[in-house]
C-alpha cells in the first residue's frame, strides 16, 4: 500500500509530519500517548543517519489549546531519548536557517503547522502543492514521512501537500493504525462483531451506527450518548442537570435520528440497565434505570450493565469501542470503562480500542496495550476508516509516485 521506513535508505533530508496534538491545561501540555508512539518512528530516522525535521500541530487558532510546541519538543525528546532543538518558526529564514545547520542524526522541530495561513484551509491536495508553505519548505529535504495517521482526515497543506512533491513514506504509526483500522465492511469476523459506543459526542457515535447495519451483531451503549438512547427509549435519562449543557442540545440535535435507530435496530442495541451516581457523602452508588429521577446526575454505567456487556463481549469474535461508558478520569466513575476494557482484555477476540479519551483510559488504569489488537490514538480518522471514509492523507500517501 505505502512504501515505509524500510525504503528510505540512510543519510536523508526527512521532513516527518507527527501528531503531537495534546490536552493542554492552564497552558501546560500534557503527556499522552502519541509521544511515545511517534517517538519510535523518530529514533528509527535518527539511527539511520538521517538529518529529521519534525513538522506537528497543536490546538487551532482561538483555543486555548492552539499554542507552540517548545513543550512537544522537551516532551518528545524524552521519549525518543536524543535532544530535540525547536524553532519558533515554520518555513521563514528562522526555520530555513535551522534546517540547513542539520547534521546527520540531528532533530529539529518546527512551530505549530497551524499558524501558518496555508496549512488549515480544507483544499484538494494540488492546491496544497502549490502553496507558499509547501514551495519553501520542500526543496529543503529529499523525501517526507507522514506519520499523523491521527490528522489523515484532515485535507491541510502539511499532510496533503508534500506528498505531490516530495517521495514520500509512510511512518511506523501510520502503517500500523491503517493495517489495524480497516473498514469493518471489508472484514470478515468468525462470530459476532460488537460496538461499544459511548463518550460525550452523540454525532459520532449515531455517523458511526448509521455507517454501519449488517456489519454489526451488537451495540452496547454507554455514556451520555447511551444515556440520550435511554431517553428516547422513556426513562428519565438523558437530561441537563442545573447548569450543565451537555444533553439537551444534543438531544435537539440528534433525536431523530436516535428515535430511527432504536426503531430499526432494536434487537442489536443494548442499553444500560443500570447506572452511577454520586451520593451526598461523594461516594459512588448505583441504580437501576427505572428509578432514576431527572434530577440526578449520573456518571457511569452500573455493575449490572458491565456484567450483561461482559457477557455479549465474551461471546464476541470482534469487539470495537469508541468512547468511555462514563467519567473514567474520576476513579469513582471509572468502573464501566475499565470494567469492560478488562474484559476486553481477557477475551480471545479482535479488538481495537479507538478514540482519544476512551484509549487514556488504558494508560491511566494501568490496562496493558498488549492485551489488546490495537489501540488507536486517533478519534475522529479511527471512525471515519471502521466506516469505510476515505482519509485524504492516506489517498495521498497511496498515491505519490515522486
Ligand atoms: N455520563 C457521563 N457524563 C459526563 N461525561 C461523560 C459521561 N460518560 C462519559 N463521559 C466523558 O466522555 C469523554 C469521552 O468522550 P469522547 O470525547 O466522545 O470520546 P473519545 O475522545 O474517546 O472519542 C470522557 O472524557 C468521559 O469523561
Ligand atoms: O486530535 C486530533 O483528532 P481527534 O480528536 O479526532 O483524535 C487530531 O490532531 C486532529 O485535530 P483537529 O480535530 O483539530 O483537526
Amino acid at each position: 500500500m505505502f512504501k515505509t521506513l524500510d525504503d528510505i535508505g540512510s543519510g536523508k533530508r526527512v521532513l516527518v509530519r507527527l501528531d503531537l496534538n495534546s490536552p493542554v491545561e492552564d497552558g501546560i501540555v500534557k503527556d499522552n500517548r502519541r509521544f511515545a508512539r511517534h517517538a519510535r518512528t523518530v529514533r528509527e530516522l535518527v539511527e539511520a543517519g538521517h538529518r529529521v525535521v519534525v513538522m506537528a500541530h497543536q490546538g487551532r487558532p482561538g483555543r486555548d489549546s492552539f499554542v507552540s510546541l517548545d513543550q512537544h519538543a522537551d516532551l518528545l525528546a524524552e521519549y525518543v531519548e536524543h535532544p530535540i532543538e525547536f524553532v519558533d518558526d515554520v518555513y521563514g529564514d528562522r526555520a530555513i536557517d535551522a534546517i540547513r545547520s542539520l547534521d546527520a542524526g540531528e532533530v529539529l522541530m518546527l512551530e505549530n503547522v497551524r499558524m501558518c495561513d496555508d496549512e488549515l484551509p480544507e483544499k484538494p491536495p494540488e492546491d496544497h502543492a502549490d502553496s507558499e508553505f509547501v514551495r519553501t519548505l520542500a526543496p529543503e529535504f529529499d523525501c517526507y514521512v507522514d506519520d499523523a495517521y491521527s490528522v489523515a482526515h484532515r485535507s491541510h497543506a502539511s499532510i496533503v501537500g508534500f506528498p505531490l512533491v516530495l517521495p514520500a513514506y509512510a511512518g511506523r504509526v501510520m502503517a500500523a493504525e491503517y493495517e489495524a483500522n480497516s473498514s469493518i465492511a471489508n472484514r470478515a469476523f468468525d462470530g459476532p462483531v460488537t460496538m461499544v459506543l459511548g463518550g460525550a459526542k452523540a454525532t459520532d457515535v449515531i455517523d458511526v451506527m448509521s455507517a454501519l447495519d449488517d456489519e454489526i451483531d451488537h451495540y452496547l451503549l454507554g455514556g451520555i450518548v447511551g444515556e440520550l438512547f435511554l431517553r428516547a427509549a422513556g426513562y428519565d435519562v438523558g437530561f441537563d442537570v442545573g447548569d450543565g449543557e451537555l444533553y439537551d442540545h444534543q438531544w435537539e440535535n440528534n433525536e431523530e435520528r436516535i428515535r430511527e435507530l432504536l426503531a430499526e435496530r432494536g434487537d442489536r442495541i443494548t442499553l444500560p440497565l443500570d447506572l452511577a451516581y454520586e451520593t451526598d457523602a461523594d461516594e459512588r452508588a448505583e441504580l437501576l434505570v427505572d428509578d432514576v429521577e431527572k434530577s440526578r446526575p449520573l456518571l457511569d454505567v452500573g455493575s449490572l450493565t458491565v456484567e450483561r456487556y461482559a457477557d455479549i463481549v465474551e461471546d464476541s469474535a470482534a469487539v470495537f469501542v469508541k468512547g468511555a461508558l462514563g467519567v473514567f478520569e474520576d476513579e469513582r466513575f471509572a468502573d464501566g470503562t475499565v470494567g469492560l476494557l478488562e474484559t476486553i482484555a481477557t477475551t480471545d477476540c479482535f479488538s481495537v480500542i479507538g478514540g482519544g479519551d476512551t484509549s487514556r483510559a488504558i494508560e491511566l488504569y494501568g490496562l496493558d496495550e498488549d492485551y489488546f489488537s490495537h489501540v488507536s490514538i486517533a478519534g475522529g480518522a479511527y471512525v471515519r476508516a471502521l466506516t469505510g471514509q476515505s482519509l485524504p492523507g492516506v489517498d495521498a500517501l497511496a498515491q505519490t509516485d515522486c
